[in-house]
This record gives structure tokens, C-alpha cells and sequence, in this order.
């Protein structure tokens, strides 16, 4: 079984609760029109910016973009690649978790990150490391150059 946490301490109770409500608060800008699925995704860099991220969905389905994918998108393309946590909530009552891709996209960037998982409103949360999600992961190190 993975291994689930309820603490948070990785954090501040203020950069916990600053990362739940912009995370909250990027899945208002979802395109998300033929799931109907909202995602938001927040992410605090070791260095403590915070990028967020929404799904990004288009006609021809497969070509659509997680959440996850797309706050890690803006922060590498940023200058910012070293993370310190991630955030994800979905729409629904429950917690979500991140889909194989974007655990192995995090993977890349931060084989051992804290993921949160929030709820609709917030008002619930996991956190599970990415080597619990992905064990025995293909990185970088793996190519062997
Ligand atoms: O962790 C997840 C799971 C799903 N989605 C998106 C992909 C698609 O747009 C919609 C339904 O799968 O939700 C994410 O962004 N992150
Ligand atoms: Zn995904």
C-alpha cells in the first residue's frame, strides 16, 4: 500500500495554506470543455516562488495538458526547476492524484516530492511522496551518461 501522510511538514502553516488556496484558485481557469473536469496544480520552488497550472484540453483529446504538467512547464521554462512541493485539487469531493505521465514528468525535476492532494473546497488533503507513486522510476540517472 502507498504510504499516506496528513502533515505538512514540509511547510509553514502560511506557505500551506498560500499553497492550498492558489492551487484553489488555478482551477478557475481550466479549459476544460469536454471533460468537465477542472484541475488546478501549485508548485513552491526550493528556492519559494510559486508557479500554478490548470488542464488545458483541445478538440483533438489526446493533445490536452494536465495540470501538473502545465505549472512545471511554466516553471522550468522560467529558470526554475528544483521543487519543493506540488499541489493538486480536482472537482470533485474526493482527493485526486496525479495520472502516470505527470508522475513521471515530476519525476525528472524531483524523484522525491511531497505531493498534496486536495479535495473540492480544500477541506480535505493527502500527501504522498512521488517515489511512493512511481517506484523502482526511470530518471534521468537511468540513461547512464
Ligand atoms: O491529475 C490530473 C488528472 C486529470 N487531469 C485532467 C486531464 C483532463 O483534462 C481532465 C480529465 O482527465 O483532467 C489533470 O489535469 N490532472
Ligand atoms: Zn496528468
Amino acid at each position: 500500500m502507498v504510504a499516506i501522510h496528513k502533515d505538512h511538514k514540509e511547510l509553514t502553516d502560511e506557505q500551506f495554506a498560500g499553497l492550498k488556496e492558489k492551487c484553489l484558485k488555478a482551477r478557475e481557469t481550466s479549459y476544460s470543455p469536454y471533460s468537465k473536469f477542472r484541475v488546478g496544480c501549485a508548485l513552491i520552488t526550493t528556492t519559494g516562488e510559486t508557479f500554478t497550472g490548470t488542464n488545458v484540453e483541445n478538440a483533438s483529446y489526446g493533445a490536452g495538458i494536465c495540470a501538473e504538467r502545465c505549472a512545471i512547464t511554466k516553471a522550468v521554462s522560467d529558470g526554475f526547476s528544483k521543487f519543493l512541493v506540488l499541489a493538486i485539487c480536482g472537482d470533485t469531493e474526493d482527493t485526486i492524484s496525479p495520472c502516470g505521465i505527470c508522475r513521471q514528468f515530476i519525476r525528472e525535476f524531483a524523484p522525491k516530492l511531497p505531493i498534496f492532494m486536495f479535495n473540492k473546497d480544500g477541506s480535505k488533503f493527502i500527501k504522498v511522496y512521488l517515489q511512493d507513486l512511481l517506484p523502482l522510476s526511470f530518471g534521468p540517472e537511468s540513461l547512464g551518461n
